[in-house]
């Protein structure tokens, strides 16, 4: 969620007079930022999830599933609870350790982070379940009846011309001038319907999204949406559609709400030191799209099926404010300058400073403000950063609160934090917010998110784990980053973790410990390569500094880019192949690196294994299982349209997944206990062992210690 500050805010002529300002300054508040924390060192790993749910409301009467707009009503009431937790005074809990609820874009969304982020630890990791748990448990348990929350990428019928919103409105809003969308979806956080109008305001026209439809059997070729309201007379924009925004063999939208109003599950670490944050920035950048196609969860949009399975691209034009000139569609005259992508898209350039960082692998064009660039890099930052800063600064700022103008620039970073929390790309770098303990960190966007926390942890265990391999081993994922791209695309496409090919780097390893690839590391033969990675641990000294020698080795190489990558198989970017140990095995290599219990590692595989799993097609993403649902619904026509009762029976299906009450073995392991059957986990749990610093024996068993809050009138079941 992006700033979230109180005031009157710009309309877009206005706001548009004060975007040199607002740019002007937020360089001059980054660069203060920068100086004064450049050399913030020895911070300690900190990270932590962020999982947006939507809250539906089932109708077993009619057999309808809607968007539930009291997102304002249950954030009161969870905030209530999480309050009176905090203002116990008889409670053993840290308030800390109470999770956090906010709001997001839609008016049916919530977003839960835990109270405080995770420790490094490894036995934290077992508690993020328990800590993902909790948080859907208390969720669940205050919302409004026959309401529930459910971590679903995208809504199937959002945007139908039949009612999918509680209670129903009228697509006629003047923020959005959708023609299916109602502004009423939009939170109404002034910050939100400015956003979406300005977003229309400065592209001159509505955003034009369109998701090639899925050709089924009986879907008629071409595919024209009957279903567009083409005639409508409400406002100049209405007209769009008709006049070629919406193209044929394409499910049409045009409202930032198709995008923004979906749900992902992001992760954020802090770096002991802004060159580590530098060094897993880089290195989760070619990670991004193979976790998007991974988790791969949205595969139907404005009750259609779509060709795709994920919402990377969705999103991506649902908040595209570029112009024509800006799109290339027109000569520049008005504007300065082409921008190849949205403002939401991936990462266009490496960070770090390292001689690794070669110029071949920042091969995508590269638009840059250049008077921000001129001033950064006169003020002594390094070419990379100032790249990075420039690179978001061609944006304007699209929301501006007038009682926020004047700041303070040595305390203050709302006219940085204007522009970057408005550039959502796959990866954030996040430098530390002014006058806080708070280090620099990094957020991973790509991944979808998953319809159970079981999932949803071991999807965040992994990527935790492989950051941590990445930093310890000094491990190598530069590569071009036009392949990046590339992979961008494919892992959106139907069943692409089963069917598509991707990009990676070949040689992940330090040039010396190039032998070190001969193993698998989950193997037996893991022995011999421990005693390798321990010598080359003490040699590099554990501190993700790189060595020396090992870079000056790669440097002197003149290596073709293209040759040190290679188009591998899901399967093979996770499990390995021949030599390659996969992300996996260099996870597996940074576990036995470590000297932890048994039973803790116990624990750690079953989450492991899973991603394993999903990646070998053992398991299939839920984008593929929602495919076959629908396909094989008794009222399906084979004609790519999904129906109102369709998508109550998905919804139920979906619920009762997550609930344990419905097995479905192409999706989840049988181990998976869902959250019936589990006895909930409590805030007590957490206070076992979370964030306390301490590293707990062993795994929080649920006790029920939610009962402390049934006194509570709030607790309504
Ligand atoms: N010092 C820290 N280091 C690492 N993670 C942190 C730290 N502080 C908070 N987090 C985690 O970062 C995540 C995002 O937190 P929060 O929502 O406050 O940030 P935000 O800036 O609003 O995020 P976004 O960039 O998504 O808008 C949460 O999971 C939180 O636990
Ligand atoms: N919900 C958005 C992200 C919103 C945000 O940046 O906080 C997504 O699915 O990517
Ligand atoms: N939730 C995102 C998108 S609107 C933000 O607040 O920036």
């Amino acid at each position: 969620m992006g700033l979230l500050s109180l005031g009157t805010p710009l309309d877009w002529t206005d706001a548009k007079a004060f975007a040199d300002f607002i740019r002007t300054n937020g360089v001059e508040q980054f660069l203060n930022i920068y100086y004064s924390l450049k050399d913030r060192k020895g911070e300690p790993l900190l990270w932590g999830d962020e999982v947006e749910y939507m809250v539906i409301l089932l109708d077993n009467s009619t057999k309808t599933a809607k968007l539930s707009l009291r997102q304002s009503e249950i954030l009161d009431n969870l905030n209530n609870v999480t309050d009176d937790i905090v203002n116990d005074s008889n409670s053993s809990i840290v308030s800390s350790q109470v999770p956090t609820f906010h709001p997001e874009f839609g008016r049916y969304m919530i977003e839960s982070t835990p109270g405080v982020p995770y420790s490094a630890g490894l036995k934290e990791l077992l508690t993020v379940e328990v800590n993902m748990r909790l948080r859907r448990n208390i969720t669940k348990h205050h919302l409004p009846p026959n309401h529930i929350p459910i971590t679903l990428t995208s809504f199937p019928t959002l945007g139908v011309n039949y009612p999918f919103l509680d209670p129903h409105y009228e697509p006629n809003g003047e923020a959005s001038q959708s023609l299916f969308l109602p502004d009423e979806l939009i939170n109404p956080h002034v910050r939100f319907p400015t956003l979406a109008a300005n977003i229309r305001k400065r592209r001159g026209a509505k955003v034009a999204i369109n998701v090639p439809i899925f050709f089924d059997e009986n879907t008629p070729r071409p595919f024209i949406d009957k279903t567009i309201p083409y005639d409508r007379d409400l406002f100049p924009g209405d007209k769009e559609a008709k006049e070629g925004a919406a193209k044929p063999d394409h499910i049409y939208m045009d409202a930032m709400g198709f995008g923004m109003g979906c749900s992902c599950l992001q992760l954020t670490f802090q770096a002991c030191n802004v060159n580590e944050a530098f060094n897993v920035y880089d290195a989760l950048a070619p990670v991004a799209p193979i976790m998007l196609a991974l988790t791969a969860a949205a595969p139907i949009y404005r009750g259609y099926l779509s060709d795709v399975d994920a919402r990377w691209n969705v999103i991506s034009a649902a908040v595209d404010d570029r112009t024509k000139e800006e799109r290339g569609e027109e000569p520049l005259k008005n504007d300065k300058y082409r921008i190849p992508k949205s403002r939401y898209d991936s990462i266009d350039s490496y960070l770090s400073t390292s001689p690794r960082n070669r110029p071949e692998y920042n091969d995508n064009p590269l638009p840059m403000n250049k008077e921000v660039h001129k001033a950064l890099i006169e003020a002594g930052i390094e070419l990379p950063l100032a790249n990075h800063i420039a690179h978001l600064f061609i944006r304007d700022p699209i929301v501006i609160f007038n009682e926020l103008l004047k700041q303070d620039n040595t305390k203050s970073s709302d006219h940085f934090e204007n522009i970057q929390s408005t550039n959502w790309q796959t990866l954030r770098f996040k430098p530390p917010p002014p006058q806080s303990k708070i280090g620099w960190r990094v957020e991973f966007r790509s991944m979808e998110v998953q319809l159970t926390d079981f999932e949803n942890a071991a999807f965040s265990v992994f990527i935790v784990l492989l950051t941590r391999a990445i930093l310890s081993f000094d491990l190598n994922f530069y590569m071009p980053i036009s392949k990046v791209d590339v992979n961008m695309q494919r892992s959106q496409k139907r069943d692409a973790s089963r069917q598509e090919k991707f990009f990676f780097r070949k040689n992940l390893f330090p040039k010396r410990d190039r032998d070190i690839e001969k193993y698998r590391f989950d193997s037996p033969r893991m022995e011999p390569m421990k005693k390798s990675f321990d010598n080359f641990k003490e040699e590099s000294n554990m501190n993700g500094k790189r060595t020396t020698s090992s870079e000056s080795l790669a440097s002197n190489y003149n290596i073709n880019v293209e040759e040190e990558i290679d188009e591998m198989s899901m399967d093979e970017i996770i499990n390995g192949k021949d030599t390659f140990p996969g992300l996996m095995g260099l996870v597996y290599a940074y576990l036995h690196s470590l000297n932890v219990d048994i039973e803790t590692k116990c624990q750690i595989k079953k989450y492991l294994q899973f991603i394993k799993d999903r990646a070998s097609g053992k398991y299939i993403t839920f984008a593929t299982w929602t495919r076959n649902f629908m396909r094989s619904h008794p009222d399906y026509k084979q004609d790519s349209v999904i129906t109102s009762k369709m998508n109550y029976d998905f919804i139920i299906a979906a619920d009762e997944i997550e609930r344990g009450i419905r097995t479905e073995p192409s999706l989840l392991p049988p181990s998976y206990i869902g959250s019936d059957k589990l006895k909930e986990p409590s805030v007590m749990d957490l206070s076992q062992g979370v964030s306390s610093g301490a590293e707990p024996d062993k795994r929080p068993t649920p006790t029920d210690g939610l009962s402390r809050l049934k006194g509570s009138n709030l607790y309504t079941v």
